[in-house]
């Protein structure tokens, strides 16, 4: 059965991308795509309307699923739509605060709801090796390193949060230290978070551990956002035929 899928941010890198990765997808169909000041713009055919009219395209065109790639205030505001409608809700937005992922649980108990804060699939399995390889190595300094392009707003990176997580989750250390400057020695039990902007580089992630005379260096980069837009094509394809519910990547890519 073909999904029909609602895009927001539909002018955006990543919603251009994802109304590119649906076309690409046999299995579904984008039934509207919205933005905030559409001007009469198409995306691969697909006619962009205003992101004011969401609750009324929602009940026009039914959409299974609705995938979003804003900002944190509209996730938030395009979740709770959804939740009201009986929509699911897949999203890649990062730079939540707490009181934003509590607004998205809270949808999560009346609609599906994925949050992911990274859509390629090779950053599941770095999250997978970052926990291994921090287990193997107790008391080995961790730093990491994440590059994206100019215009990203949040730092550190929705998934350099996701990775710290991790890393905390499987180690012993005493907290994060988000750059460096002066006399600022490395303490024990640190984990060093740099955050570089630059260019149009698409998103970097290293994990550096080091110690015992040695260094192990665990790398993912993503070589163009069409990754990410297919694996949230994915998410909301599993995610139709899901019960209300708080949902990650990890729950697609293990089926
Ligand atoms: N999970 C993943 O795999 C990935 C996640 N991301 C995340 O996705 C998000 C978007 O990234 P990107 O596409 O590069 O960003 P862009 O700035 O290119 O696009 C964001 C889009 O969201 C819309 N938007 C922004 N704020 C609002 C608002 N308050 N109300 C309605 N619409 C809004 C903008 O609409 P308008 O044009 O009308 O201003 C724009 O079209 C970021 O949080 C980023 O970190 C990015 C890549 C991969
Ligand atoms: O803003 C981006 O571009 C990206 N954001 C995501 C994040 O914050 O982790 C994922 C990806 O690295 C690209």
């Amino acid at each position: 059965m073909t999904v029909r899928v609602g895009v927001t941010g539909a002018t955006g890198r990543m919603g251009r991308e994802v109304i590119a990765a649906t076309a690409d997808h046999a299995d579904c169909e984008v039934v509207f795509a919205v933005t905030r000041e559409p001007e009469g713009e198409t995306v691969d055919d697909v006619d962009i309307e205003p992101a004011d009219d969401f609750d009324a395209l929602v009940v026009e065109h039914e959409p299974a699923v609705v995938i979003d790639f804003t900002g944190p205030d509209s996730a938030v505001d395009y979740a709770e739509a959804c939740a009201d409608a009986g929509v699911a809700f897949v999203t890649g937005t990062t730079g939540f605060d707490d009181g934003q992922r509590e607004a998205l649980e809270s949808a999560s108990e009346e609609v599906a709801v994925l949050h992911a804060p990274n859509f390629a699939r090779g950053v599941q399995a770095l999250l997978n090796a970052v926990g291994e390889a921090v287990r193997n190595l107790p008391g080995y300094d961790v730093e990491l390193v994440e590059t994206h392009h100019n215009a990203k707003r949040d730092a550190p990176s929705g998934t350099a949060n996701r990775l710290l997580s991790e890393i905390e989750a499987n180690g012993d250390f005493n907290g994060r230290t988000h750059g460096r400057e002066g006399e600022d020695p490395r303490e024990e039990g640190e984990i060093g978070v740099h955050a570089l902007r630059a260019g149009n580089v698409t998103g970097e992630h290293e994990i550096v551990l080091a110690g015992n005379h040695e260094e192990v260096r665990l790398t993912h980069r993503a070589e163009d956002r069409g990754v990410f837009a297919a694996g949230a094509v994915d998410a909301a394809v599993w995610i139709a035929g899901q019960k209300a519910g708080d949902y990650d990547f990890a729950d697609v890519i293990s089926e």
